[in-house]
């Protein structure tokens, strides 16, 4: 196996990314991912690939169903190892349950049998436009992907963001593949289809199969070099001593993703009028501002920090 290994030249040696799945429906109110999933397990010939097993899949149906985030607990929270190896069958949560489906048809994670890639399609009600999610800044083979699909996709844009945080960091459903690929495409509100995000979505996930095919093919990338936004803090609406929200989104923040938030800058209103100031000693990037689903989470945006990540060569082993 010579998986990620290097040779003499820096190349970084992957074996064919024969085994693909996409996931749609993680969240079953996030309706671009459920709405292309349902339409390609009907049929497939706009994502096939020669030379690629691609797997379209739905991942919650109960929620989908019910077109609600989750039933007993977030999908998208489930694959820790805990879960993965609990006992108690029907007695468990019914996303644990299903996380252990999903482990084993697409995993096990971390085993040399998991899928190749996998890509977690989602909507967020935030104004982030068309971003991708990555969970390591050491995998050449997905920061090489990011760079085709930025450069095939412009001049529209495709932002990287960057979780590797030691806290914030959660146990995605696309994390039982070898490189998972996270989509996030907003702003549409839950339970409701926007063409102009489904098209997005739609065009963002061809460039990615492109870029696997040319890959198992035999090309040979370069060295390059990933703009990425890296993770560093969440942000919490402030609270009162019951836990009630007191405050919202400053107008002068909402639906400015990845634009730069400055020490001193109004993040917060309160009902009476008041401005809450970044308290930060330099500037973040802030995304996810508003999420819907991250009230319950305790969370009303995350901060970033721009960084300049650089990958190696790849190249087919
Ligand atoms: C709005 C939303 O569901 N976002 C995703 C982000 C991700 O896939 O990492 C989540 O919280 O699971
Ligand atoms: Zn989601």
């Amino acid at each position: 196996m010579s998986n990620g290994s290097s040779n003499n030249n820096n190349t970084a040696r992957f074996d064919a990314a024969r085994r693909v799945a996409i996931f749609g429906g993680t969240h079953g109110n996030e309706m671009s991912g459920v709405t292309l999933v349902n339409l390609w397990m009907q049929n497939s010939a706009e994502i096939q690939r020669k030379g690629l097993e691609i797997k379209p899949f739905l991942t919650n149906p109960k929620a989908v169903e019910k077109c609600v985030r989750y039933v007993d607990t977030d999908l998208n929270r489930a694959f820790t190892q805990e879960n993965l190896s609990a006992t108690g069958g029907d007695e468990l949560p019914y996303e644990v349950q299903r996380a252990q489906e999903i482990n084993r048809m697409f995993g096990p994670k971390g085993s040399a049998e998991a899928y190749d890639v996998i890509f977690d399609l989602h909507n967020t009600t935030s104004n982030m436009g068309c971003t991708l999610i990555l969970e390591s800044s050491k995998d050449a083979f997905n920061l090489q992907m990011m760079n085709y699909i930025k450069k095939a996709f412009a001049p529209a844009s495709c932002l990287v963001l960057l979780n590797e945080h030691p806290l914030l960091k959660y146990s995605t459903s696309r994390s039982v593949a070898k490189h998972p690929v996270g989509m996030e495409v907003g702003p549409q509100p839950q339970g409701v289809l926007r063409s102009n995000i489904f098209e997005a979505m739609r065009v963002i996930l061809k460039h990615a199969l492109d870029f696997i095919s040319l890959f198992n093919e035999g090309m040979e990338f370069p060295p390059c070099t990933v703009e990425v936004f890296r993770v560093l803090e969440r942000m919490d609406y402030p609270r009162d001593a019951n836990g009630n929200i007191i405050a919202m989104v400053h107008p002068n923040l909402q639906d400015c993703d990845w634009e730069p938030l400055n020490p001193g800058d109004p993040m917060f209103q309160t009902f009476d009028g008041k401005s809450i100031h970044y308290q930060g000693s330099s500037t973040v990037y802030p995304t996810f501002i508003n999420e819907a689903a991250y009230y319950e989470k305790q969370q009303a945006f995350v901060t970033t920090r721009r960084e300049t990540l650089a990958a190696s060569a790849i190249g087919k082993a």
